[in-house]
């Protein structure tokens, strides 16, 4: 018989609150997820679920509580020191740039992980040139592993809106993050995008060791890959558990009675 490890917490958000002048966001949050875990984050409208993402981007400042990535907490760090620190980040309504082409896009994704200094990069010195073949070095991987292939040097402009999809989880793994976010990536998707898209990310998190957080509204998806979830309503957090308790549990029934999906 094997003896799993003991499971680490990779991200621990504690007593997370914030208010936008009289509306209270998120009101004393507060759940942990395990190194290698898929961890879902469900709620209504205005549950609170993308304010809790821009506080782990550090895009908003909680007025009061404590996030830990990696035992450290990541409270004073700006915006841009997150994705070196190794966390990545896909947005709802997609962050690309719609005039450079995908190979490009991805190309910017791992521009935290492998840049130079702006010396290197002006006189093209070798520290500058080793970055950049090292940036296409892993864009090209991930074309062939999201099979983008065939549209590696079209404009992302040009691509329906599923592709464009699997071009912001490219860029966000190019980063090759430790803890992803993953804001809403079925939202838009059809019904076979959707079935393709969370064998992808289960795919991802192992190929890659990946550890997610996944806002997701699309209940198929988020029951079906999730190993654990939490709920929120009203800012608040209403249930956390297995995908099967928190179907069952009546405060979650209750928040999406007539919102299902
Ligand atoms: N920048 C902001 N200024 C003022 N209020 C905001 C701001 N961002 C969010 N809110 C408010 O905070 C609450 C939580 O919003 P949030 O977008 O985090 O919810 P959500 O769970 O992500 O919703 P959805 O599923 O619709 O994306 C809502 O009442 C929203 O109107």
């Amino acid at each position: 018989m094997t003896t799993k490890g003991p499971e680490i917490d990779l991200l621990r958000v504690s007593d997370i609150t914030v208010r936008f002048g009289g509306i209270v966001a998120l009101d004393g949050v507060a759940f942990n997820v395990p190194q290698g875990k898929i961890v879902g984050l469900i709620g209504p409208n205005g549950a609170g679920k993308t304010t809790l993402f821009n506080c782990l981007s550090r895009i908003y400042q909680p007025s009061s509580g404590t996030i830990e990535f990696d035992g450290k907490s990541i409270m004073s760090l700006p915006a841009h020191k997150i994705a070196s620190l190794g966390i990545g980040r896909t947005f709802q309504n997609l962050a690309l740039f719609n005039t450079a082409t995908v190979l490009e896009n991805i190309r910017i994704g791992s521009h935290p992980r492998t840049s130079s200094d702006l010396t290197s990069d002006i006189f093209s010195l070798p520290g500058s040139r080793r970055v950049n073949k090292e940036a296409t070095q892993i864009a090209d991987h991930l074309i062939s592993y999201l099979d983008l292939n065939k549209v590696a040097y079209k404009n992302v402009s040009d691509l329906p809106f599923g592709t464009k999809k699997r071009v912001e989880l490219a860029r966000a793994l190019a980063l090759s993050p430790r803890l992803l976010l993953l804001d809403e990536p079925a939202c838009g998707l059809n019904h076979e995008e959707v079935k393709e898209l969370g064998e992808t990310i289960c795919r991802a998190r192992k190929d890659f060791d990946l550890t997610i957080l996944l806002v997701e509204h699309h209940m198929g998806l988020v029951m079906g890959i999730s190993d654990r979830i939490v709920a929120f309503n009203f800012g608040r957090r209403i249930a956390a558990g297995t995908p099967r308790e928190i179907q069952s549990d009546p405060q979650v029934i209750s928040a999406y009675l007539g919102e299902r999906k």
